[in-house]
Formats: structure tokens, C-alpha cells, sequence
């Protein structure tokens, strides 16, 4: 196997390095500067000149709040680009995983939502991650879009980093205690597409859309809350409304996902929130 993965400096595409030599496949990590993949003809060549059976991408313009500026990049980066890895993926016989966001959905849900739930994006990012899912199936039958939530890492910038930061420095902390959702740690997801890749080689009807994040449920106020305990962080952490804390992009208020598909397609466990958490802040830690 031979396996590309676009914006591989990113969270999840850091974590699947970490993994890669655990694999025993061929891996090629690329990211903006080895291969950017808004470049249609860069794509194009760089999938010719080598024979990749699958292609990971990682890459997104990631920045929710700057992306409602940013509307013609975002777009750019999460769908016009999705399209043109679809095309290569196609013409070269490269599977395609894409990664997508529980940010597709309008937030007014209160039951895990499925894969077939409809899509209503609350703000500019998700929308353009919908219109990269949909670029990415329209080109090809046998696309996997995995849709995750609250991603995290020990690489890159992440809420676990930024709560850490804010709680050191200050006495008091406001979190939003009513939007609620799953974290996700992005080595177990880099874990599950290792996992699903194999599966894929062996049976190429797996292609359509699979909901993964860590088990469990919570609020940011109840993610703040945990990493705070776990990294023993003493902080007056007060729970706010979405409207105490306007931010430029809206958010759901629920999407917390139903994981059933994943789990039973491909026989995929998956921990708790609190527990993949402690992974995490015990790699900060050390
Ligand atoms: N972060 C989250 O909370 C969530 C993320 N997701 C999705 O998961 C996936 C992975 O997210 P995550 O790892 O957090 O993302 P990151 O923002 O950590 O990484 C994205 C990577 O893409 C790179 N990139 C930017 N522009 C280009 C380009 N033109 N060509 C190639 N690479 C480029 C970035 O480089 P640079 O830093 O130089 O810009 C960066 O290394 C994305 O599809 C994202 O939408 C889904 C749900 C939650
Ligand atoms: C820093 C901070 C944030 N918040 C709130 C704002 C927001 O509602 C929530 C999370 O803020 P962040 O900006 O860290 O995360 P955000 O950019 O909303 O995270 C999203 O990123 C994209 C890429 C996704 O795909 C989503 O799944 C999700 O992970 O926490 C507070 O309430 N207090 C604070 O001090």
C-alpha cells in the first residue's frame, strides 16, 4: 500500500506520522509547501509520477472564526480543492479519505446524529467542508468522508493547549457551557483510518459517510473543566451562554455524533473522551 497524506504538518496528519511506522506500508507525507493541493495541476502531476492506492487528506483551512473573512480561501481549501484530489484519486485509481466536521450540521439536534442526518451549516467553515464532502462523492463512488468533532492533539494548536495557556495565566476563565459535542483525540482517529484503510483494499464497497469522536458527551464548559483537573490547574472556571461569548462564527449548539456505522462497518473501538484526554495532557506533561 501507498499511502499520500495532504496537510500531514496539521493535528491528525501529525498523528498519522507518529503512527506510520508501526504500519509497514509506504507513506508520503506532504503538506502547503510539498504539495499544495489548491494547485489542480500540482495534484495532477504530483499523482502521476507516483502510484498511491490511497490519499489521506488532512488538509483544511481550520480557522472557523477567521474563515467568515476568509470566504474564497476556506472555499478554495476545503472544497475546490477536495474536487481536484477526487479527480487525481480517479484518474490514477487512488482511494480517497476525507476528512470532514460535525460543523456540517445546524446544531438544533438533541439525539446523536447520523451519517444520514441533514446537513445545515451554521457558519462558513462547515459549509464549505459540506461542499468538499460533496465535491469529493460526486467524482467518486467509493470516497470515505469521516466526519469528526473537536479535534485535539499534542501537535498544533488545539482548545486542550489554549485552556492550559489561559488557565496558567489567569484567575478566572468563562468556557460556553451550552454547545455540546465530543472531543476527540487525533491520535485515535489517525488510529481508526489505519484501521479502515486495510478494509478498504479488501472490499471497495465502503465507500459514503462515517461519523467518528471519542465516546461520551460534553460541553466545552465540561472539556475546560476536565483538562483543567487532569492537568492540575486550579482556575475559577465559570459555565456562560453562547451570547456571553460572541465569537464571529456561530457554532452548533448540539453535535455530538452516533458512531454506529463506523464502529460496525469496520469493527473499530472507540474510548472516552476523558480517557483518550489523559493521553494527551500525560504526553504535554512529558
Ligand atoms: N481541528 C478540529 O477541531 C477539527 C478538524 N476537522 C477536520 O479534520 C481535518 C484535520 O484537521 P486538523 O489536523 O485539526 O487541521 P490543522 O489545521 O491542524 O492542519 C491542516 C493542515 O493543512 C495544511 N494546509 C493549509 N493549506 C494547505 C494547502 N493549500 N495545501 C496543503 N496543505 C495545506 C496546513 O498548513 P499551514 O499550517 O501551513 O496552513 C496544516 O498543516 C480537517 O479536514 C479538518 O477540517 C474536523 C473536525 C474538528
Ligand atoms: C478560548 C475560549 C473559547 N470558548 C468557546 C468558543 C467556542 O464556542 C468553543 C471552542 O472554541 P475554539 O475556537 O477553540 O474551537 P472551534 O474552532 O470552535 O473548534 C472547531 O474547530 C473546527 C475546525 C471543527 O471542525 C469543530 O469540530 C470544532 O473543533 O469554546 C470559550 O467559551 N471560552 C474561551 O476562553
Amino acid at each position: 500500500m501507498k499511502i499520500l497524506v495532504t496537510g500531514a504538518n496539521g493535528q491528525l496528519g501529525s498523528e498519522l506520522q507518529a503512527l506510520a511506522t508501526t504500519t509497514g506500508w509506504e507513506w508520503t507525507f506532504t503538506d502547503r509547501e510539498e504539495l499544495d493541493i489548491t494547485d489542480r495541476s500540482a495534484v495532477l502531476s504530483f499523482f502521476q509520477q507516483q502510484q498511491f492506492t490511497h490519499c489521506v487528506n488532512c488538509a483544511a483551512y481550520t480557522a472557523v472564526d477567521k474563515a467568515e473573512e476568509d470566504k474564497d480561501l476556506t472555499l478554495l481549501l476545503n472544497a475546490t480543492a477536495v474536487e481536484y484530489l477526487a479527480e487525481a484519486c480517479k484518474e490514477f485509481g487512488a482511494e480517497l479519505i476525507q476528512i470532514s466536521t460535525d460543523f456540517v450540521f445546524d446544531g438544533k439536534a438533541h439525539l446523536p446524529l447520523k451519517e444520514d442526518q441533514a446537513v445545515d451549516p451554521v457558519n462558513h467553515y462547515g459549509f464549505t467542508k459540506w461542499k468538499g464532502e460533496q465535491a469529493a462523492t460526486d467524482l467518486m463512488s467509493n470516497v470515505v468522508v469521516i466526519r469528526t468533532s473537536w479535534l485535539y492533539s499534542r501537535f498544533g494548536n488545539n482548545f486542550v493547549k489554549t485552556m492550559q495557556r489561559l488557565g496558567k495565566e489567569r484567575d478566572t476563565l468563562g468556557v460556553i457551557v451550552d454547545q455540546v459535542g465530543t472531543p476527540t483525540n487525533a491520535a485515535d482517529l489517525a488510529d481508526a483510518i489505519v484501521q479502515v484503510i486495510p478494509q478498504l483494499v479488501k472490499d471497495h464497497t465502503f465507500g459514503g459517510i462515517y461519523h467518528y469522536s471519542n465516546e461520551g458527551v460534553a460541553s466545552w464548559y465540561d472539556f475546560a473543566h476536565e483538562i483543567f483537573h487532569q492537568s492540575n490547574i486550579t482556575v475559577d472556571l465559570k459555565p456562560l451562554a453562547t451570547f456571553q461569548f460572541p465569537t464571529p462564527a456561530a457554532r452548533p449548539h448540539y453535535s455530538v455524533m452516533d458512531k454506529s456505522k463506523i464502529k460496525e462497518t469496520f469493527g473499530i473501538a472507540i474510548a472516552h473522551w476523558k480517557d483518550s484526554l489523559k493521553i494527551c495532557i500525560d504526553q504535554l506533561a512529558n
